[in-house]
């Protein structure tokens, strides 16, 4: 199979080396700069809990040099994704399958959706249509990554924790490329999922990410310490709860209990949350698909969010004043 990460960070690293370590796949990646150049001299490579993990790819700036893919997984950070679907034609044939290992609301959520944002074309991560306009829905295999790792150095990635990948139809039920695709990723030694409701495994990893990753982000605090301080605590699940009613009346309600999910992210000791480490970084920071959307969702569906929006205006605050985030939107 052709497999092209495009975006070798933390976690295009991590599904590229276990998918190239196989021997099976040809793996290449789109990269630039001195991840490019690691790329080619070492191969993609992780190191984390589950021990060293390397292989082969080819990579290139340029996805003309590439060519058709069987299999194209985005691993960029939501403000580089327009530019990704500017770029990202040479990779595609009528049967390649895009999958966005990507946290927050995709741009394709609605579209498979019914009820009352069945097609809702969402402002906050796709504002001008662009995104959509390159990456046609038939083409998607929603995907959510439950792990997380780190760029250690260029071409490298630390994985601390979790192999899971949850991936399924934008239009639901469990179809044949998704099944053959499970089969790939597990190989790779992935722990595959294939949902019927992609949607609804997307909201549920929100839950932490819109919460956890833009207080990291603005405090500087690892999640152990997010969730550890009472207060902060309580205002995650508040905002959780917000963002759970939400979920009531697009159709995927969750079953969990914020303190149980908490528990969840407790394992995780203290990890810097992706949202952390580009804010140190002096990276943009991905706050419209992470909270912009829900709060978007929510006034869709007529739910209030106080604590949501007081947590986004925090953080939008904190990002210009940093340079991570647009002055004007
Ligand atoms: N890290 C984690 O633990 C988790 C992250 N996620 C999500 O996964 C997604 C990816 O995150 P993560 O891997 O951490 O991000 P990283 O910042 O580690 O990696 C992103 C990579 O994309 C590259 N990139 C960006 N734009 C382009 C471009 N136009 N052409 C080529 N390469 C490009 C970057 O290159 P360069 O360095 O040159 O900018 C970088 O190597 C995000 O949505 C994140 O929220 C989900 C679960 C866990
Ligand atoms: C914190 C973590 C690993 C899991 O919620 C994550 O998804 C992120 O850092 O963006």
């Amino acid at each position: 199979m052709k497999v092209c990460i495009y975006g070798a960070g933390a976690i295009g690293l991590l599904i590229g080396a276990r998918l190239a370590a196989t021997g099976k796949h040809d793996v290449s990646a789109v990269a630039r700069g001195m991840t490019l150049a690691a790329l080619n001299e070492h191969g993609l490579r992780v190191d984390g809990f589950a021990g060293p993990i390397s292989g082969p790819v080819r990579a290139s700036a340029d996805p003309a040099a590439l060519g058709v893919q069987d299999v194209v997984v985005i691993a960029v950070k939501a403000p580089g994704l327009a530019d990704v679907a500017r770029r990202i034609a040479p990779l595609l044939g009528p049967h390649t399958l895009v999958v966005p290992a990507m946290n927050g609301v995709p741009w394709w959520f609605c579209q498979g959706l019914s009820g009352p944002a069945a097609g809702l074309a969402l402002k906050s991560v796709d504002p001008d249509g662009g995104i959509a306009a390159h990456l046609p829905i038939d083409n998607v295999i929603g995907c959510v990554v439950h792990a997380a790792a780190s760029v250690s150095e260029p071409g490298k990635a630390w994985n601390q924790m979790g192999r899971g990948l949850v991936i399924g139809e934008p239009r639901g039920g469990v179809s044949e490329r998704v099944a053959a695709l499970k089969t790939v990723l597990d190989e790779a030694g992935f722990e595959t999922i294939a949902s019927e409701m992609i949607q609804r495994d997307i909201w549920y990893k929100l839950w932490g990410n819109m919460t956890t990753n833009p207080i990291s982000a603005i405090t500087g605090a690892t999640t152990d310490r997010v969730i550890g301080d009472e207060l902060v605590r309580q205002l995650t699940s508040d905002a959780m709860l917000e963002s759970g009613r939400i979920g009531e009346r697009l159709g995927f309600a969750i079953t969990q209990t914020p303190a149980e999910r908490h528990a969840i992210t407790r394992k995780l000791g203290a990890f810097k949350t992706s949202m952390l480490q580009d804010a140190e970084a002096g990276r943009a920071i991905e706050l419209d698909s992470l909270v912009g959307a829900v709060r978007e969702l929510g006034q869709h569906v007529g739910v209030a969010t106080p604590l949501i929006d007081a947590i986004f205006g925090l953080a939008r605050v904190f990002g210009q004043v940093h340079g991570l985030y647009p002055e004007a939107r």
